[in-house]
C-alpha cells in the first residue's frame, strides 16, 4: 500500500525491512527484498510522488526538473576553489530519487574501477568479473524509438535483461557525425583519442554515443522499473511518502552492540514524530547527503565533530567527491541547433505535443547525444604527479558535445544565434570535500553543509586545463569545419587565450556533474581497529559499530567512478540486495 501520512500506517503492520529513500539505490533494494514473500519491506520517501511529472518523464526537459518540486534545492557552502561561489546541489526529492532528475547517462565504468574497489575493500565480491551477474539483472537495450540511424553493429552489447531500460540517443543532431568521424580520424594521431561503440564493457575510454536510461523515448528510473512494478504487484511492500526520517534510533543492544533497528520520522519541521522499528533491517539509502546526514543526527559520526556520539565513526561525511565540470561555448554555422527548442515557446509546444502523440521528435531524446572520455597524456605523470585513476582502462577527463548553448547561472542563454557547447570534465579529481551539520541544524528539515572542495587541488586545475587543450583539438579537426560548422569560441571562454585567463574562467564558471560519492565508504575489515575496519561500512555494506543498520547508496563508494554514477548506484543496490538475503537466511 502507500500512505502519504505516518498515521495512516496501521500500527499492527510489522516489518523486517526498512528503507529509508526511494531513491535510485533504495528501490532496487525494495524491490529486491520483497521478492521474498515472507518478508514485508517498508519504504520511507521524503519526497514527492513521480507520476505524471512532465519533467521527469520527457528525456529532453531534464534539466529543468532543477529547483522544482522534484529537487531538494541544496547549495554548497562558498567553494574557494570557484572563488568563493556557492553553486546549487540538485538531488531528487521524488520517487526514484537522482535518477528521476538526472540526465540519463548510462556509463558503467572500466573493470579497473570495480577491480580497485574489491582491493580497496578486501571483497572480491566487487571485482568485474564477479559483478557481471549482477549487471545482467539490471538493464535491457531496446532500440530507440525514431533513430534509424542507429546500424546493428552500433549496438553496445553490456545489458542484460533487468528492468531499467537503456536505450541509444533516440533522434539523431548535427554534431554526433562529426564527433564519429574525428575520433576515427585522431586516432591514429593519438590513442587517446578513439571511437568506441560500447564505454560499458570493460574499458571506458574513448568517443561514442551517451548510452541513456530510456526506453519507448520516456526515461526509466528505479521507480519506474523497480518500485511500482513491487507496489502494484505485491502486498508485502508498503511505501510512505512525503515522510521525512529524521533520526535513526537504538532498539536494542546485542552484547555490547547498539541494535539501531528504530526509524523517526516528521513530516515537517517541529511536527509530530513517528516511530517505526525493523525486525531485520534498516537500509539507509538517503545518497551521499541524505545518509550522511542521517548518521549523524543518530549520533554515528565522528565524536571530533559532534561532540557526544553513540559510535565515533571518524569517516561519516568526509571522504566526500564530485566531479568539476566547465562548459565552452562556440557559435556554429547552422540552422539546425536545438538552440531555437531552448527559446520558442510555441516550437517547446509542438515538441512536446509530438513527445504526448508518439514519444519521439526531439523531446524524446536527452540533451546529449555524444561524449568521450580520455586518459591524460603520459608527460603528465612523470614529475612526481601520481594517477588517481583506477587504471589504465579508466579516465581522468571527460569532453560532452551539445547541440545548443548550455545556459547557466553565469551565462544565460543568448537571444539569437546557433551554439555547440563543449563540457569538460575531470573525472578522477583529487580534492576531497565534506557533508556536516549546520550549526543548530537538529533535524533533516535543515540543509547540511555541502562542501565540494571543487577545484581545491593543482591536480585537478592542471586536468581540467588539459581537458580544455583537447576538447580544442578536437574540434580543429576537418569534420567540425565541414560546410563552416564551427566558427568561433563565444563569449567569455573566447577571451580566455593565457593559462591564467583559462584558469581564472574555469574558477568563475565551472559547476559539478552532480556526481556526490564517499561520505559513508566501506572500507577493508581489520579486527584490530577500533570499528573492526576501515570506512564507515564493511565490504557487505554493514555500518560499522551497530547492528541491523546497512548503508546502501552512492556514500558508500570508496573512491569517485571516472564516468557517470547512477549506473555503479544500481550495481551496488543489485549486489547489495543479494548480500541482505544472504546474511538474513532469503
Ligand atoms: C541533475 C543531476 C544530473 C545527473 N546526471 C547523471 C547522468 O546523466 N548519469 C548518471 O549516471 N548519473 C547522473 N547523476 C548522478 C546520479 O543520478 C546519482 O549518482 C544517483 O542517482 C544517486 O543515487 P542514490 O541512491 O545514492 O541517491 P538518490 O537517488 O538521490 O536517492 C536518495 C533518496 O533518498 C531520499 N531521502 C533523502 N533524505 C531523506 C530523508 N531524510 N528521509 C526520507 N528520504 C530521504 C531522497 O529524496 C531520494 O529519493 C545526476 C544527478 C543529478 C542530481
Amino acid at each position: 500500500a502507500v500512505y502519504t501520512n505516518p498515521s495512516d500506517v496501521p500500527s499492527s503492520n510489522s516489518y523486517d525491512f526498512i528503507v529509508v529513500g526511494a531513491g535510485t539505490a533504495g528501490n532496487v533494494v525494495a524491490s529486491r527484498l520483497s521478492e521474498d514473500s515472507s518478508k514485508k519491506v517498508l519504504v520511507i520517501e521524503a519526497g514527492v510522488d513521480d507520476t505524471g511529472v512532465v519533467t521527469v518523464e520527457v528525456p529532453f526537459l531534464a534539466p529543468l526538473a532543477q529547483n522544482t518540486a522534484v529537487d531538494w534545492n541544496y547549495t554548497t557552502i562558498p567553494q574557494t576553489g570557484l572563488n568563493g561561489r556557492s553553486i546549487t546541489v540538485p538531488r531528487g526529492f521524488v520517487l526514484g530519487g537522482s535518477s528521476s532528475i538526472n540526465f540519463l547517462g548510462w556509463t558503467r565504468g572500466s573493470e579497473d574501477l570495480y577491480n580497485k574497489i574489491a582491493s580497496i575493500t578486501g571483497d572480491s565480491g566487487w571485482g568485474w568479473d564477479a559483478l557481471e551477474s549482477f549487471w545482467t539483472k539490471i538493464s535491457t537495450f531496446v532500440q530507440p524509438t525514431d533513430n534509424d540511424q542507429v546500424t546493428p553493429d552500433e549496438i553496445p552489447q553490456s545489458n542484460g535483461n533487468g528492468p531499467l531500460d537503456v536505450s541509444l540517443p533516440n533522434f539523431d543532431i548535427e554534431p554526433d557525425e562529426r564527433v564519429f568521424e574525428t575520433a576515427k580520424l585522431l586516432q591514429s594521431q593519438d590513442s587517446r583519442f578513439k571511437y568506441t561503440v560500447d564505454m560499458n564493457a570493460g574499458d571506458s575510454l574513448g568517443f561514442g554515443y551517451n548510452q541513456v536510461t530510456a526506453g519507448g523515448g520516456a526515461r526509466t528510473t528505479s521507480a519506474t522499473a523497480y518500485l511500482h512494478p513491487a507496489l502494484n504487484s505485491r502486498s508485502n511492500i508498503d511505501l510512505l511518502i512525503n515522510t521525512r526520517v529524521t533520526r535513526l534510533l537504538q532498539s536494542s543492544t546485542s552484547g555490547s552492540t547498539p541494535v539501531f533497528g528504530k526509524v523517526e520520522v516528521a513530516q515537517k519541521a517541529g511536527g509530530p514524530k513517528t516511530v517505526f522499528q525493523a525486525s531485520s533491517e534498516v537500509i539507509l539509502s538517503a545518497g551521499t547527503i541524505g545518509t550522511a546526514q542521517i548518521l549523524l543526527l543518530s549520533g554515528i559520526g565522528p565524536e571530533a565533530d559532534l561532540g557526544q556520539v553513540v559510535v565515533n565513526s571518524p569517516d561519516v561525511g568526509k571522504n566526500v567527491r564530485d566531479h568539476p565540470l566547465l562548459e565552452l561555448y562556440f557559435s556554429v554555422n547552422s540552422n539546425d541547433t536545438y538552440d531555437d527548442a531552448l527559446r520558442d515557446a510555441d516550437l517547446q509546444t509542438t515538441l512536446l505535443n509530438q513527445w504526448f502523440a508518439s514519444k519521439t521528435g526531439l523531446f524524446a531524446d536527452t540533451p546529449v547525444n555524444t561524449l568521450g572520455f580520455m586518459r591524460l597524456p603520459d608527460s603528465f605523470f612523470t614529475s612526481g604527479v601520481s594517477d588517481p585513476s583506477s587504471g589504465a582502462k579508466s579516465a581522468h577527463t571527460e569532453v560532452i558535445f551539445v547541440d545548443a548553448f548550455v545556459p547557466t547561472a553565469q551565462n544565460p542563454m543568448p537571444s539569437v544565434g546557433d551554439f555547440m557547447t563543449v563540457i569538460v570534465a575531470v573525472v578522477s579529481p583529487t580534492s576531497v570535500g565534506s557533508i556536516k551539520l549546520a550549526s543548530g541544524g537538529s533535524d533533516t528539515f535543515t540543509q547540511p553543509l555541502i562542501d565540494y572542495g571543487l577545484l581545491s587541488t593543482d591536480f585537478d586545475v592542471q586536468a581540467m586545463l588539459q581537458a580544455i587543450t583537447d576538447s580544442e583539438t578536437f574540434i580543429a579537426a576537418s569534420p567540425f569545419h565541414r560546410d563552416g560548422f564551427l566558427v568561433a569560441p563565444f563569449g567569455g571562454f573566447a577571451n580566455a587565450t593565457t593559462t591564467q585567463q583559462k584558469v581564472d574562467y574555469m574558477r568563475n564558471n565551472a559547476d559539478t556533474v552532480h556526481h556526490p560519492v564517499g561520505s559513508a565508504k566501506m572500507g577493508a575489515d581489520s579486527p584490530s581497529s577500533p570499528l573492526g575496519g576501515d570506512g564507515v561500512t564493511d565490504p557487505r555494506l554493514r555500518v560499522r559499530g551497530v547492528k541491523g543498520l546497512r548503508v546502501v547508496d552512492a556514500s558508500v563508494l570508496p573512491i569517485i567512478p571516472e564516468c557517470h554514477t547512477q549506473a555503479a548506484v544500481y550495481l551496488i543496490a543489485e549486489r547489495a540486495a543479494s548480500l541482505i538475503k544472504e546474511d538474513n537466511g532469503m
